[in-house]
């Protein structure tokens, strides 16, 4: 792996309670399941994907990636449910220090690969590329890192008793990138992510 190829890591590790007894990566939205469609939609602007889950996952997931166009591997942390944070550390150690990867969540299928695009871009020489919904919220699980500093961030906040992704980005001197500068490029709705059976319901009738 060269430090130009570009890498999507997709979480999935979490029990989607919200969703109810049910793990929402493996949903069917609209015909697809849910991960699926988020590695399809960041499929053309990346070379290699690695999907950071439970163990007792992986068989399904990988049963709905069959036949992805990019190489596909796992990374599941010894110890389960320590947060998405845990997840991201677990990840990015696996691959070269200065490479970047896209981060993002099993339920943002409606990621746009014109603005992971242009997040990748934006992310040259920087540590990390991070941006603002039209709430003004930062979206850390939809931007660019580059391994080795975001690996020593997760690290820290870890070390700090913090699970929360915002915590683990605050040291970053990351590139914050506004919704006015993302919607030249794509669309903010990359942003939604499905919680709940009815915000699926929601998502898939776009797809109708
Ligand atoms: N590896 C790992 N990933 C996690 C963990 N908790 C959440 N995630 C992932 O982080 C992303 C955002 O988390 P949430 O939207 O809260 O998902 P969740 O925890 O499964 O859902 P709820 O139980 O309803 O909060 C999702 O892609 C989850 O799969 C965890 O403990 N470990």
């Amino acid at each position: 792996m060269t430090q130009d190829e570009r890498t999507g890591l997709i979480v999935a590790g979490g029990r989607s309670r919200r969703f109810g007894d049910r793990d929402k990566a493996v949903a069917n939205l609209a015909g697809v399941p849910m991960i699926r469609r988020v590695a399809d939609g960041i499929a053309p602007v990346i070379d290699r994907l690695i999907v950071n889950c439970r163990t007792e996952q992986v068989s399904a997931i990988r049963s709905v990636l069959a036949g992805y166009d990019r190489p596909v591997r796992f990374v599941c942390e010894r110890t389960p449910d320590t947060g998405p944070v845990a997840g991201i550390k677990a990840g990015l150690r696996t691959i070269e220090d200065d490479a970047y990867t896209f981060v993002t969540a099993c339920d943002m299928p409606l990621v746009d690969s014109d603005v992971v695009a242009h997040l990748f871009n934006r992310g040259q020489g920087h540590c990390a590329v991070i941006p603002k919904a039209e709430d003004g919220r930062l979206q850390p699980l939809h931007a660019v890192y580059r391994s080795s500093e975001m690996v020593a961030a997760c690290e820290a906040a870890l070390a700090d008793g913090q699970r929360s992704i915002r915590a683990a980005v605050a040291a970053l001197n990351a590139v914050i990138v506004p919704p006015a500068e993302l919607r030249t490029h794509g669309s903010t709705t990359t942003f939604e992510n499905v919680n709940t059976p009815t915000a699926l319901q929601a998502v898939s009738e776009r797809f109708e």
